[in-house]
This record gives structure tokens, sequence and C-alpha cells, in this order.
């Protein structure tokens, strides 16, 4: 692994050993959501619910496949969830970029925020039903979470084999982006920040709540902010990070983040625009 650095920062007045301890490194991580699923295609509250990628959605993650391509990035190491349309967009970039042969974590840490008693129910309806303003309560407040899902529900994890292996305390019944932020970051702080320290090129495929929970810590968004924060489909998300795990701001960058969206802004923001349109 051959880090790369920021620079030596010199100043006329420092000795030669003392700029040598002002160099700083520099870590490239990257963040991808997956592409459209089935489930986002038919606009209906997806969370845990296993959906698959729709065939635009296997579009968009050959198209962030090749804009990581064309941009030289290279990955040691994957993390993603153990959802099928986060598997299926990071396999689809493995194999286009050749690294098929690299580690892949998958862990429930990294699954889309549980959406509880929505699951399933269809978003629009949901506005027409209980109105606007709680809809994006439920979609984009920080720490109000929708109604808990039943324990006889098809979508509570504790009745799903997948989950067998998880202490059934850990499995949500619904959860607020704050608390998908609490077990995202269990990863973060014991497994992926040591990762990335140790010079490992990590790409995460995730989720839109799981990357917003992601980007709120990176960035220090507040959770005002956060409401309004969209992540599009497919599209690759690029931070630098400093040794503290700071992200340097990159050119480019869409406020309030300051990693960068590969390829056309425009389109990027175009389908930030159409995420937040999901709910009118
Ligand atoms: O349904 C979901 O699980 C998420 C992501 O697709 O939707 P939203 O953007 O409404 O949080």
């Amino acid at each position: 692994f051959a880090p790369s650095f920021l620079g030596t920062k010199l100043s006329s007045g420092l000795s030669q050993s003392a700029s040598t301890t002002c160099l700083e490194m520099k870590y490239t991580l990257v963040l991808v959501r997956h592409g459209e699923s089935t489930w986002n295609d038919e606009n209906r509250f997806t969370g845990w619910y296993d959906c698959p990628l729709s065939e635009k959605g296997l579009k968009e993650a050959n198209d962030g496949a090749n804009l990581l391509k064309e941009a030289g990035y290279t990955f040691d190491v994957a993390y993603t969830s153990t959802l099928q349309r986060a598997i299926k967009t990071l396999w689809i970039i493995l194999e286009e970029m050749h690294l098929m042969y690299i580690p892949i974590v998958n862990t429930w840490r990294l699954n889309e925020r549980h959406y509880g008693g929505l699951t399933g129910l269809n978003k629009q309806e949901t506005v027409d039903k209980h109105g606007k303003d709680q809809v994006l309560v439920w979609r984009r407040s920080y720490d109000i979470p929708p109604p808990d899902c039943d324990d006889s529900s098809e979508y509570y994890p504790a009745n799903d084999p997948m989950y067998a292996n998880v202490s059934k305390e850990d499995l949500p019944k619904s959860e607020s982006l704050k608390l998908t932020e609490e077990r995202f970051m269990v990863e973060w702080d014991a497994n992926l920040v040591p990762l990335i320290k140790s010079g490992k090129k990590v790409i995460i495929a995730a989720h839109g709540n799981t990357l917003r929970a992601l980007v709120k810590h990176l960035d220090g968004i507040s959770k005002d902010d956060i409401t309004g924060l969209n992540i599009p489909t497919g599209v690759p998300l690029v931070y630098e990070l400093d040794d503290d795990m700071n992200p340097i701001a990159q050119e480019g960058a869409i406020a309030p983040l300051t990693g960068k969206y590969l390829g056309d802004l425009d389109k990027v923001r175009e389908r930030i625009g159409a995420v937040a349109a999901q709910t009118k």
C-alpha cells in the first residue's frame, strides 16, 4: 500500500524533523447507494425488505462501476449490508472493475433503516392518508421512528432466518435515522475506521438512510440539516479523509457534503431531487 500525502506543510520556522511530523495521510473512501430496487420503482417503503434491483437499478450499478473505473479507483476490501440490492450493486461494480477477488464483508449493521409498520406501503398513498408533513417526519426526521411493525409481521427481522445469528435485542421493529446511525457507528468505529487507517482502500455499498447516517457523522451535519439531505441511487460518492477521519473538502462537492459525486453533477442533482419527490 502506498499512501498518498496531502503535502508537507513545511513552514520556514520549522526544523526538518518538525516538518516531518506535519505529514498528513489521506485516505480514500467510496460510498455508493444501491441502484434502483423494484420497490423503489413501485414507490414503496422498503427498509429491511429484501427486494432485488430493477432493470434500471442494474444499469445504474453498471454506470457507477464505469465512473469508478474511468476515474482510476481501486479497492482492497468491500463492505455491504445483508440485502440483495446493495450486494448485487457491489457485485456488479466489482465485476466491472475486475475486483471480484477482494474480500466482501456483509453486515446487518449496514442495512437500510427499518421502516417498521410502513414497510410495503406505497409512499404516495401514505401521504394521501396521513398528510405530507407526517410522512416527511417518518421519512426524514432525525429521531422520530415510524410506528413499529408487529411481533408476528413478516417484516420483523426476528422472524427472518437471515438474522438467526443476530441477538434479538439488536433487531429493530422500526428505526429512526438516529437509531440507524447508532447501530451503523458500532461497525464504523470497531472495524471500518481501523481498516481504513491501516491503508486499505474501502468501498461501502449500502442504502439511502445508512449512508445519510454516515455522511451526517463524517460532515458533522446537524439533525435539522440532515432532514433535507437525499442520496441518489448508484452514484459513487468519494470522500478523502485525513488521519482523524475528518473529510477534506472536494472540489465539486454538493453542500452540505464535502465528498464528491462522480459523473455529471446536473444529472446527480436531478436524481437527488427525484428521491425527495417520492412523496409530494
Ligand atoms: O424505502 C426505503 O427504505 C428508503 C430508501 O429507498 O426510502 P426513503 O428514501 O423514503 O427513506
